[in-house]
């Protein structure tokens, strides 16, 4: 393999007694999607939490792009291109939803929200919002106040604004949570649009999304990951269909 976009080393991290990561080392490749699967609790979360510096791991390293990011500040990271979706609390509720992408985008320059007024006005913001909007089905929702959204519509105004910083690497955390069937597979569509463009790396519960959209596929127990593969490798894998996909078998 090239060199990995995202290279994490031997990583860990404990509560208490417990090892949520645990000695993990993994890679992602540029330009694939590379989903995160296992049971509730093998530690997925606290590894994005980890590779967004939202904590703080106890060993090892986290390698971005050949860079040692491991205590790098969490609002540094998405300059460099790391970038994770799905944070609700990013979202200004009394602002529209246009508003939202356009400052979202105006954050990639570095300009505070001191300078909200001219956001507003300012017309490539706007439609660089209004691109992102459209590529994930909202453009309809524009002038709508963001606490008016359905949950599923808030998720999606979320990967707008995530799409609008430019991800080389997007941490995508259960994005398909909260939908219906249709929005769901409407989502599945939007990510694989991004395909090549948007490295990607999913922790999804929906099998039929992971095995739809995954290049690659790592599962992790207990905090170590016990495979990695294409979906088919995964299917196939006795101890991963042991350990995880037991009569589920996904399709
Ligand atoms: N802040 C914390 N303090 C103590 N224990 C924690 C903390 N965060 C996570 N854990 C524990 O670490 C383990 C891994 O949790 P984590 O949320 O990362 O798993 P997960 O794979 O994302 O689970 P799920 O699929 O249910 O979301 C769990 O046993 C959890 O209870």
């Amino acid at each position: 393999m090239a060199d990995p976009l995202l290279r994490v080393e031997a990583l860990a991290k404990s509560f208490g007694a417990l090892k949520a990561t645990d000695d993990l080392t993994l890679e992602v490749a540029d330009g694939e999607i590379h989903a995160l699967i296992g049971p509730n609790g093998a530690g997925k979360t606290t590894l994005v939490n980890q590779l967004s510096g939202e904590l703080k791991p106890d060993h090892g390293r986290v390698l971005f792009d050949g860079h040692d990011i491991t205590t790098l500040p969490v609002h540094e990271r998405p300059h460099l291109g790391l970038v994770r979706s799905f944070q609700i609390t990013s979202i200004f509720p009394d602002f529209t939803v246009l508003e939202n992408v356009a400052l979202s985008a105006q954050s990639r320059t570095g300009h505070s929200f001191h300078f909200f007024a001219p956001v507003r006005r300012d017309r490539v913001l706007n439609r660089i919002a209004g691109e992102a909007l459209a590529a994930v089905g909202m453009k309809a929702e524009a002038d709508r106040p963001a606490h008016a959204l359905s949950h599923g519509q808030q998720r999606r105004l979320e990967l707008a604004m995530a799409l609008v910083l430019k991800p080389r690497l997007l941490l995508l955390d259960e994005p398909m949570a909260g939908m219906g069937p249709d929005e769901s597979a409407f989502v599945v569509d939007v990510l694989r649009g991004l395909r090549g463009e948007v490295t990607m790396l999913l922790i999804e519960h929906d099998m039929d999304a992971v095995f739809a959209l995954a290049d690659r596929i790592t599962v992790l127990v207990y905090g170590s990951a016990i495979a990695t593969g294409t979906p088919a490798e995964i299917r196939e894998n006795p101890a991963v269909r042991e350990a995880y996909l037991g009569e589920e078998e996904p399709a």
